[in-house]
């Protein structure tokens, strides 16, 4: 064929690319315009590498050449940028952006540079995590290089055991590997020397965001400690928690409570939603309050939230850790029945590591329960 004919043919091609069927539709799922445009600019690239060898005999298309708006790389920069700002305001994973277009490994991997170079390590984290698990034969990152910018995500926004864990896989695939095993000691003595305040990180996040997300629940307020006769704000325990009082929801979880037990709930607190974000945490303490008369006979704690990461209860007398599980709840005593504290109950909400965690506590107290759960004299039991 003619060269020149041929390039008439092949412009016509190209021309038609940027030409979209319905682009309102496409811009309006930001998934679907990211991966239109990075496929757009792969394929633009590719058939002008082909065909541009022609082009060059026929001058008088080299206009129309310039004409072909291949996206550029800050192009897609900026879909993903916008991508992860979705993300940040709407505390949203990878996965609950994409409702039905699924980003490859590869799209994902670059979705968290992006992320990383705007020193979003969080984020960035969880769209490396989501390229792991994406991983096939057929992708361009290896799972090096996402194992490592996973360690550093997690190091950066000040998640040492996270870093590590990582690390440690890591050093599974090459265990021969120096400079990964001195990186992982590295980070081992680190995590030794650390103060655990760093996991306060962010725990303040922007009322901006959480406006947005219509989470700033005028009636949540910072938790507090009960101490020294005082309820004080304490890095002992960072989340937000309302009691909720004359709610017809509690009433009704109250009334489950009281079936599930067989308790009276007539004593009872009312019940208290409480809300950790990235860090937040309850230090080992006791539900009891030790005040002498009607203290907490048990507590019934009911997770209302799954957590990406971290934010089990763990009851670190017995060796015991809860992992929370959306619908799912603990129910302990903290009292024997003397009436004397139950030391095995100590326990702790650990911190979160990624994502948010929701749970409702249920202080149930010791009157009302004379018949429901009669008192020992034993000083044993
Ligand atoms: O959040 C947790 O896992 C534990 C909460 C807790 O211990 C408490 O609120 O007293
Ligand atoms: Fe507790």
């Amino acid at each position: 064929m003619n060269p020149c004919l041929q390039s008439s043919v092949y412009l016509d091609l190209l021309l038609s690319y940027s030409d979209p069927v319905d682009p309102e539709e496409i811009i309006s799922d930001p998934v679907a315009a990211y991966k239109l445009l990075r496929q757009l600019r792969n394929e633009l690239i590719n058939i002008v590498k082909h065909i541009q060898p022609s082009f060059y005999q026929c001058n008088k298309y080299q206009d129309e050449l310039e004409l072909l708006e291949i996206p550029q790389l800050k192009d897609l920069d900026g879909a993903a940028s916008g991508l992860i700002r979705l993300q940040e305001i709407y505390k949203l994973y990878p996965k609950d952006i994409m409702k039905e277009m699924l980003l490859s490994a590869d799209e994902a991997y670059h979705v968290g540079l992006v992320a990383y170079d705007e020193d979003k390590f969080q984020h960035a984290f969880l769209w490396f995590w989501y390229s792991l698990d994406r991983l096939t034969e057929y992708s361009t990152t290896t799972e090096k290089e996402l194992l490592l910018y996973l360690i550093s995500s997690a190091y950066h926004f000040g998640s040492l055991p996270v870093a590590i864990y990582f690390n440690k896989q890591l050093l599974n695939l090459d265990p021969t590997d120096e400079e990964v095993r001195d990186q992982l000691n590295r980070l081992l003595r680190f995590q030794r020397k650390s103060n655990p305040d760093i996991f306060t990180l962010n725990t303040e996040s922007r009322n901006y965001a959480k406006l947005c997300r219509g989470e700033l629940d005028k009636r949540l307020s910072r938790s507090k400690v009960y101490q020294d006769g005082w309820d004080t704000v304490s890095q002992d325990r960072v989340s937000q928690s309302v009691f909720l009082q004359d709610d017809p929801v509690a009433t009704r979880v109250s009334q489950r409570i009281a079936d599930a037990t067989g308790l009276s709930m007539e004593t009872a607190e009312s019940l208290l939603v409480q809300n950790y974000g990235i860090g937040g945490r309850f230090e080992p303490h006791y539900d009891a309050l030790e005040t002498g008369v009607n203290d907490r006979i048990a507590t019934f704690l009911i997770y209302m939230s799954d957590v990406g990461m971290g934010g089990a209860t763990v009851f670190p007398d017995i060796g015991v850790a809860t992992k929370p599980k959306k619908g799912s709840a603990v129910f302990w005593y903290n009292l024997h029945k003397n009436g004397e504290l139950d030391l095995n109950t100590r326990h702790a909400g650990c911190p979160v590591l990624v994502g948010n965690k929701w749970v409702a506590n249920k202080w149930i107290h010791e009157f009302g329960q004379e018949f429901k759960r009669p008192c020992s004299l034993s000083e044993w039991e």
